[in-house]
This record gives C-alpha cells, structure tokens and sequence, in this order.
C-alpha cells in the first residue's frame, strides 16, 4: 500500500458505520472539503427484509450476518448463566437490530453527566440539558397518530423546543420546529386493546402528564414512540436515515466488510500527546493502512471502541502487556464502568379472545396471513414495533413517609458499607439523588403482548401479556477487555449483574408494584381469571422483597443497553474521554457512541447515542 497515495489519505476516518457513526459520516460530510472515511466489519443490508421489517427483527440476533454475537462471561449475580450480548454488524449498527424503542432522559441526568467532567465545562462543550435538549429533537421526524389515536394511547403533546412562549400555538405545533432528523418516529398506527389499557391504566394511577415526553421533566408515561417510519412500515436506523443518503457525497468513502485493527501514532509527540497519525484493518486476509490528516473518531461500541483503544497501546499497562501489547498511554477507565439495563416481571394470561403476538408464534396460518398482508402493503403487526406501552416511575410515588424515610436509610448504609474507588463513588452519588427525589424515575416499567419464561421451546398455550420493570440506574459495574492482540478475538466481557445489593433490592421493589399494578381495574379486566402467570410459581402479586431475589437471578434479562466503557469523566475520575470526545493523553483521537455514556439514562439509550452524535458533530464542526 503506497501511503503517499492521495486516495488513502483522509481528513477525518471514523470507525464504525453503526449508529453514532452513520450519523457523524453524515453531519460531518456536509462539508465537502472534508475527505471522510468509514470503515466497518459489516455490510450494507439496507434492503434486507429481516432488517426492514420491524415484525422480523427476531430473525437478527445470533445471526452472523448482522450480530457480533458477543456473549458474557459466566455471570455470578445471575446463578451462573452467560449473557448473549447482541451488537449489529452492518450499516446502521445496532439500530438496524434494536427494538426500535424511542425514550428521552431526563434533566438532571444529565445535568449529573456534566458534574461527572469536574472543571472541563466549555461553553460549546455542555453536556448539562441546556446544553444538549436540542439534539434530542434534530435527529428524528416525528409522524404524529391521528388525534383519536392520540386521545385512544395518551400520547403527550410535543411541542418545539425554541419557540420560546410556552403558551404559543406555536408550541403546541407537536415538535414540527425542530424534530426534523432523518429517524422517523412513529406510535401504534392499529391501537390494541392492551395498549389502551396500559394507557387507561397510567393515567388511573395519576401518572400520565400528556407532557412532552422530551422536555427532560417528565415522570409518568404511556404510550412511546418507535423508530419506524410509519408510512412505509420500514425500521428506521441510522444505515438508512444517515448513511445512505451521504453515499452521493463525492467526499465521503465507505469501506464495509473490514476489520479495523489499531490507530499508529506518530513517534513525536505533541505538546505531550500521541497524535495519530494512521489507521490499519484487514480487508479478507489483507492488511490495509489508511492515513489520516485531522482526526480519528472511534464509534465503534461500547464493546468495540475501548478493544480498539487498546489494541492501539491505551488502555490499562498490566492488561496490555499482559496481551502482549506495548503500552502508549495508561488510562486505566479503558474498558471499565460497564454497565447495562436489567428486566424482570412477570407474564400474565389474558382473555383468550385478546390476540396477542402468542398467536402467531403458535399457529402457522396466522404467521403466514400477517406476512401476506404486510406483503400487501407494508401493513399490520409486522409494520409495528413490539413494545409501545412503557411508564417511568419513582419507588417515591408508592412509598408513605415512613417507608420514604426507610428506605433513604437503607440506601445510605448500603451505600457506606460498599468501598469504591472515587469515580464510582462519584456515580453512587447521583444515583443515591436520583432514587431519592420524588421526582426522578428508578424504573422504566413497559409491557409487551407476549409470554416470556416459557418452559419449554414452544409458546404454551393461551394468550399473555408480560410487564416488565427495568432498573433506570443501576449500581453494579464491570469490564469489557482484550484478552490477545488479535483483533479477531472477542474481549472478556463481564456486567456483574446483581453483584450490588441495592441493584436487587430496588428492582423488587418495583417488581412488587407491577403486582399494584395488575390490580387496577383498567388492566385486571383483561386477564384471564385464575390464569397463568409465569415464570412458573412466580406470586403475580409478590409483597416481600425476599421472594423475589431468586427469580431474578434465574430470570433476568439483558434490554441490551451496555454503556460506559469509555466514559466521559474527568481524567480524575478515571474518565477516558472528555467533554470534547478526545481521549485523554491524545491530540486526535475522540471516541463518539455509547461506550462514552458515563451513566445509563433512565430509560432506553438509543436516544442518548443519536443525541450525544448530533452534539459530536457540532463539537467537530466547531459549532
Ligand atoms: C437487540 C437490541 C435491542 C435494543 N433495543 C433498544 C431499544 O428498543 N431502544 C433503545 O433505546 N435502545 C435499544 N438498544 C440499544 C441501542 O440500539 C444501542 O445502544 C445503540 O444502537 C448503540 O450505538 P453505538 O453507536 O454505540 O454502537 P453500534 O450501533 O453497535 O455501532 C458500532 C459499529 O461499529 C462497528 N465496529 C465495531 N468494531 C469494529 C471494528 N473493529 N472494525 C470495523 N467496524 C467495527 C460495528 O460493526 C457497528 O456497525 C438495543 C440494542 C440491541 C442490540
């Protein structure tokens, strides 16, 4: 390979064409004197069907022609069991396998991010919500349901960010101002009957605001959107919302199908930091090495972005020699912090007359009759998302006085008997704030219209709905590291799921208030009397928290939202990148995906990654 050759020269190479990538391609390409290159281990599978269609998406996980097929070590919290950890591996990344949920953090999340960079507060540089409420609007188009769907779901009103006069109709013009991304955002466009009464049941309990669900205040829920552009019954995701269009750019170039292998750094330093200088992947049994002039941005996810940081020589010194590789720069938060979004609840019998997505999984004919009438016009259940129906909620709103003030003492304690080292404690901090302000959520509770847990392979009889509650911040952590210098080797991956204690107490609290829950009237007309509730044994009304410890560890389930590994902290805090996305110790190389997530948001992060994308790009573009 001839390096002085202009064609392998480029201003800017971003790593990865998943979500943060396609999206940063696209922004930073509107720039034609930029010469941009992206490279990916992964295809373009735009037109594929299992990708488009949103019913299909099962067909993608484990499937090595779209999944990385990462998998955790033997995971202790959860008796043992190994975790499959699906990444996309294809343009779009992991939006182009997600379940395509859109939800918004909130306020004082990340008004708790910004705190976490200590000193390092550029104005142009805020991650508080000011200084990033913007771009969660500019990466979507929302196509808001008719006004009966809306009032049928309790679908809060959105309204543009900048209009400035609360009161204006302006307002009220449901985000038309500013949600203008290439993401199409969509809600149920056939209502069913157990999405309503999710609805019903949100707003019974007192907790549906019909506020703007991306305002940052909201607490409550009821119906949420989904990256799906309705009009076509097609997965919206960042391969095809970013990427594709960027492709007519004369200065934008796409290599699909490589394996990126390291960064090389100059032998100068600069100023006392490592200034890439070029980036080198395989291409089949080739080995490939590009130059670059301005900037290298990793985004190549939260389990891929720290293996590259440390297959080029950054990252922990012993870990590194320990595969072999010489150290450049110690930066021991490199692949540390790893954190994800565990769910458990329970799955309960309907009527039998409610058709639930059981039956399709049961009966071939019903299979075979969706598939027909989404062939005939994109239309019915696989046009849609599986999962609509969400609410986030604070342990504060079931609590009296008495059990607020218990359980602010058990959290202190737990806390004061857990030693961390100081980034951690740092985190512990806000999330103790968080549990314990009535107006932050702990939990995502959502409901989905099939059985989970079933015994044997087959869908058992009977029609079901499952509601789940996520834990919104949990306290375990843990790694995700290269065990070899071989880029074709998956790293050590471990969540520690359910190591902290507090991760189990809190989840079974809210456990316990999905049994609440299933009481109300506006839920309990629909289930079956006297039917099945699984796991099996599980009490569909479980009170005490001891009962519910060992389903968890048997039953959990990942949402798939690992984050964290190279957190955007001070470097004091054991940060890896800072409020610029450049990794510490180097001129030019910044990380931009979830891995820099220092938190995990309350809810769903797919939101958080197009928005910290979009931020990013302004970063980049000088903005
Ligand atoms: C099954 C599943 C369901 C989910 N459901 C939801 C949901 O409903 N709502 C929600 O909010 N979030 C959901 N998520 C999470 C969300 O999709 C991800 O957090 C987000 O897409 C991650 O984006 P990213 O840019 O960090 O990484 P990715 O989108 O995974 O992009 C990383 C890219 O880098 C490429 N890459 C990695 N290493 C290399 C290398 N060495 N060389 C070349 N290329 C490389 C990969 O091929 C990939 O294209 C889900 C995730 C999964 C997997």
């Amino acid at each position: 390979m001839n390096l002085n050759s202009p064609h392998d020269t480029f201003d800017v190479i971003i790593i990865g064409a998943g979500t943060a990538g396609s999206l940063l391609a696209a922004r930073l390409s509107s720039n034609p004197l930029l010469r941009i290159l992206v490279l990916d281990a992964g295809q373009n599978r735009n037109g594929d069907a299992n990708v488009r269609v949103p019913g299909l998406s099962r067909h993608l996980l484990g499937n090595p022609s779209y999944d990385w097929q990462f998998q955790t070590a033997p995971e202790p919290g959860l008796n043992g069991r190994v975790i499959q950890q699906p990444r996309g591996k294809l343009w779009g990344g992991s939006s182009a396998i997600n379940s395509h949920a859109l939800v918004y953090p909130s306020r004082s999340y990340h008004d708790a991010w910004s705190s976490l960079l200590g000193n390092d507060r550029k104005e142009k540089a805020r991650w508080d919500w000011d200084g990033v409420r913007v771009y969660y609007r500019r990466f979507q188009t929302l196509q808001m349901p008719s006004e009966d769907i809306r009032r049928q779901l309790k679908i809060g009103i959105f309204r543009s960010e900048d209009a400035g006069n609360e009161d204006s109709e302006q307002e009220q013009d449901l985000g038309k101002e500013d949600c203008h991304g290439g993401i199409q955002a969509s809600f149920p466009v056939t209502p069913h009957v157990l999405q309503k009464a999710w609805a019903d049941a949100i707003q019974d309990l007192g907790y549906n605001t019909l506020k703007d669900p991306i305002d940052g205040d909201v607490l409550g829920g009821s119906t949420t959107a989904n990256a799906i552009d309705s009009a076509k019954g097609e997965r919206s995701h960042a391969g095809v919302a970013f990427l594709e269009p960027s492709t007519k750019r004369e200065n934008l170039f796409i290599r699909s199908g490589v394996l990126v292998e390291k960064i090389q750094f100059d032998e100068n330093e600069q100023d006392g930091k490592l200034v890439a200088t070029t980036v080198r992947y395989s291409e089949g049994h080739e080995d490939v090495t590009v130059r670059v002039r301005q900037e290298v941005i990793i985004c190549a996810g939260t389990f891929g972005s720290p293996k590259v940081l440390e297959l080029s020589g950054i990252g922990q010194r012993e870990r590194l020699a320990a595969a072999g590789i010489r150290c450049l720069r110690d930066l021991p938060g490199v692949g540390e912090n790893l954190q994800d979004h565990l769910n458990f609840g329970p799955s309960v019998e309907v009527h039998g007359d409610i058709e639930t997505m059981d039956v399709p999984a049961r009966d071939r004919g019903v299979a075979e009759a969706i598939k027909r009438l989404y062939e005939a016009g994109n239309k019915g259940p696989l046009a849609e998302g599986s999962a609509y129906s969400f609410s986030y909620s604070s342990l504060q709103m079931f609590n009296s006085q008495d059990e607020e003030q218990e359980l602010a003492a058990l959290v202190d304690k737990t806390l004061q008997d857990t030693s961390t080292a100081k980034g951690l404690r740092a985190q512990y901090e806000i999330i103790r704030r968080m549990i314990l302000d009535p107006g932050e959520a702990t939990a995502t509770v959502f409901m989905t219209r099939k059985q989970r847990y079933t015994p044997s392979s087959k869908p058992a009889p009977g029609n079901y709905m499952t509601v789940l509650a996520m834990l919104s911040y949990p306290f375990s952590r843990g790694s995700s590291h290269i065990t070899s210098a071989s880029s074709r080797i998956s790293p050590e991956i471990k969540f520690n799921y359910l190591q902290h204690p507090l991760d189990v107490e809190l989840l079974s609290r809210h456990v316990i208030h999905i049994g609440h829950m299933l009481t109300l009237p506006s839920l309990s007309a629909h289930l079956k009397p006297d039917g099945n509730t699984f796991p099996d044994g599980f009490p569909r009304q479980a009170k005490e928290v001891r009962d519910i410890g060992g389903y968890l560890r048997q039953f959990a389930a990942t949402n798939y939202h690992p984050a964290g590994t190279c957190a955007m902290m001070s470097e004091e805090l054991g940060g890896v990148v800072d409020a610029c996305l450049k990794v510490y110790g180097t001129a030019n190389v910044r990380v931009c995906d979830a891995s820099v997530i220092p938190i995990l948001p309350r809810g769903n992060i797919l939101s958080t990654v197009y928005a910290l994308a979009e931020k990013g790009a302004d970063i980049l573009k000088g903005l």
